[in-house]
């Protein structure tokens, strides 16, 4: 299915095949509910809880040799299992918490439509920035994915960040459930101004505006 809901989910082979999309940015992202299998999320949620738990580790020496040994086998797995971007469940998979992409932080989306989409993300461990707070550069991840969701709902075009300015209004807590909620403040053209907010209940943690580029065929 592409973000239009038009074309098929195409099937993961293990090889790695170049895509004939127009530029650098694919004009239909494809997305998926099954790529990767039934099980996929469940990788995902080892994976960041792996993520979390070596930050947060004080491993032996000899702990640490044991680690790499098995990290050494996994990694060797998935290896042989590399695929292009276009293709991976990673970052298409609609069904999962930030699309079963580990690189953003996780969210959930309640709602998504032309006007704006609101979400709800927790920092974990992993993106901690200080003093059980959350880094301000992941505070910006989740900005800039959500951002580029509305902005690609609103105009049924793949679109990029021009800019993307974050305030940080107080204390952004991990291990809390946060909403995000963003909307459309106007459409000029291929321009696409948007707004967002970050709140711990009531309490405004960030807040964001942003313009987005509806990129033209062919356009990296
Ligand atoms: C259940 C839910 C289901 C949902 C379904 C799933 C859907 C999921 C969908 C999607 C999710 C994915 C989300 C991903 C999000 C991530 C996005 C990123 O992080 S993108 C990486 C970072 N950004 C870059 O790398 C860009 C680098 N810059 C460029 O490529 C160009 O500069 C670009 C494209 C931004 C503009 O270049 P030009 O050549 O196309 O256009 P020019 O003519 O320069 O600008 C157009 C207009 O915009 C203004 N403009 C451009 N940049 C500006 C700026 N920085 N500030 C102010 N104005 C600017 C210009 O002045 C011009 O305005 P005038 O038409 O003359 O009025």
């Amino acid at each position: 299915m592409s973000i239009d809901g038009t074309s098929e989910s195409a099937p993961v082979t293990g090889e790695r095949t170049e895509d004939a999309h127009e530029g650098g940015f694919r004009t239909d992202m494809m997305i998926s509910v099954d790529r990767g299998g039934p099980r996929y999320g469940e990788f995902i949620e080892k994976v960041r809880e792996f993520m979390d738990r070596a930050r947060a580790a004080f491993p032996s020496e000899e702990l640490v040799d044991e680690l790499i040994d098995e990290l050494t086998v996994v990694n060797a797995k998935l290896a042989a299992v590399e695929i292009n971007e276009w293709e991976s469940p990673s970052g298409t998979r609609i069904d999962l918490p930030a699309r079963g992409n580990i690189t953003l932080p996780p969210y959930l989306v309640d709602k998504a439509g032309d006007d704006g989409v609101q979400a709800r993300v927790t920092f974990t461990r992993f993106h901690l920035g200080g003093n059980n707070a959350a880094h301000g550069g992941f505070i910006c991840t989740a900005f800039d994915d959500l951002l580029g969701m509305t902005s690609a709902l609103a105009t049924g075009k793949v679109t990029r960040t021009a800019y993307l300015t974050v305030n940080y209004r107080s204390i952004t807590p991990l291990n809390t459930e946060l909403t995000v909620s963003t909307s459309i403040v106007r459409l000029e053209g291929r321009k696409i101004f948007v707004a967002a907010t970050m709140k711990d209940g009531e309490r405004l943690c960030a807040e964001a505006d942003g313009l987005f580029i509806a990129l033209n065929p062919g356009q990296p």
